[in-house]
């Protein structure tokens, strides 16, 4: 299959503007590695169930797969070539006849305090409330700060920080990698990892396709082999933990010298207890590593605690 400004390649994406900012760059991308025109890449515009819904936390009407699905739908059907996703929106068990193949740079994959009054979480005055939707930040701050107050946030970076002036919280947390592709780094104020986990796959951009689609040429120059690893990492360690998104859960795999670093987690959603542990193997053995994390995690945990 070739595409070009005839047949160009339909390029799938959430309409959310960090959805959008994420599939402008892969067709930028895209233009650079095969000094291609804009007008062989075609951006189409998918409608959400995670979008459409916005007055309900997501754990609560369906956690995993809710920003994917329709898009998983529209690559089954051919409306669109490839999908664009923010990888940590993606389920862990992907449709049958589809692939994620493609995993761009990691941006920053540090969590950002955003504030208008206070410095840090440590700063924040006993009781204050921080908007937060996300079950695994909020376990995460209710390790360190038990006396936090959370109410759900959900919308994108305008929305929350209008928000915040509105004084619906004093505080609330976003991906730095979200910050920066969005164009408002100024806002960022990374928590070190030390301190909190990411997600897993946070700030990793990855391309999903048919399985049975050769798109190896078009698509192989903006793979990073570093990033894909780590992140299959991080997903199979998931995998063996959950993949409902209603259990907190914090991975983040590295290259530390040649070998595969993983760091992870699981919390109480109150943060009254956390299992965690690091682990490190070489590249080839990476993401049985995980797997096995993943199973150790749960043994260690117990039955019941990720009910
Ligand atoms: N759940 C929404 C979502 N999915 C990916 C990102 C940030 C970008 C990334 O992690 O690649 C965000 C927003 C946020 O968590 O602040």
């Amino acid at each position: 299959m070739t595409y070009s400004p005839d047949r160009p390649l339909k390029i799938g994406t959430r309409g959310s503007p960090l959805a959008l900012a994420q599939a402008h760059e892969v067709r930028a991308r895209l233009m650079a590695a095969h000094d291609m025109p804009e007008d062989a890449f075609a951006i189409t515009v998918i409608q959400t169930t995670g979008d459409a819904v916005q007055d309900r936390p997501l754990s609560e009407i369906g956690g995993k797969g809710l920003f994917t699905k329709e898009i998983e739908a529209a690559l089954l059907d051919r409306r669109i070539d490839i999908a664009v996703h923010s990888t940590k929106d993606v389920a862990n068990v992907l449709p049958e006849g589809l692939a994620l193949t493609t995993f761009l740079p990691r941006e920053d994959v540090r969590d950002s305090f955003i504030s208008r009054k206070h410095g840090s979480l440590a700063d924040l005055p006993e009781g204050a409330v921080v908007g937060c939707s996300s079950i695994r930040r909020r376990a995460q701050m209710a390790e360190k700060r038990p006396d936090l107050q959370f109410v759900e946030f959900r919308g994108n970076v305008q929305t929350r920080l209008a928000k915040l002036d509105a004084g619906l919280a004093e505080a609330t947390l976003l991906a730095c990698a979200g910050l920066v592709r969005l164009g408002t780094p100024d806002l960022m104020n990374p928590i070190e990892v030390d301190e909190m986990l990411p997600a897993v796959a946070q700030g990793a951009i990855s391309l999903e396709q048919r399985a049975d689609e050769d798109l190896d040429g078009l698509l192989a120059p903006l793979n990073d082999d570093d990033t894909a690893l780590c992140v299959r990492a991080e997903r199979a360690f998931l995998a063996e933990l959950d993949g409902s998104c209603r259990t907190p859960i914090g991975g983040l795999a590295r290259l530390v010298d040649s070998a595969v670093e993983l760091r992870g987690e699981i919390l109480k959603p109150d943060g009254s207890t956390v299992h965690r542990d690091r682990w490190t193997a070489g590249a080839a053995e990476a993401v049985e590593m995980a797997a096995e994390a993943g199973r150790e995690l749960k043994r260690r945990a117990g039955p019941g605690f990720l009910d």
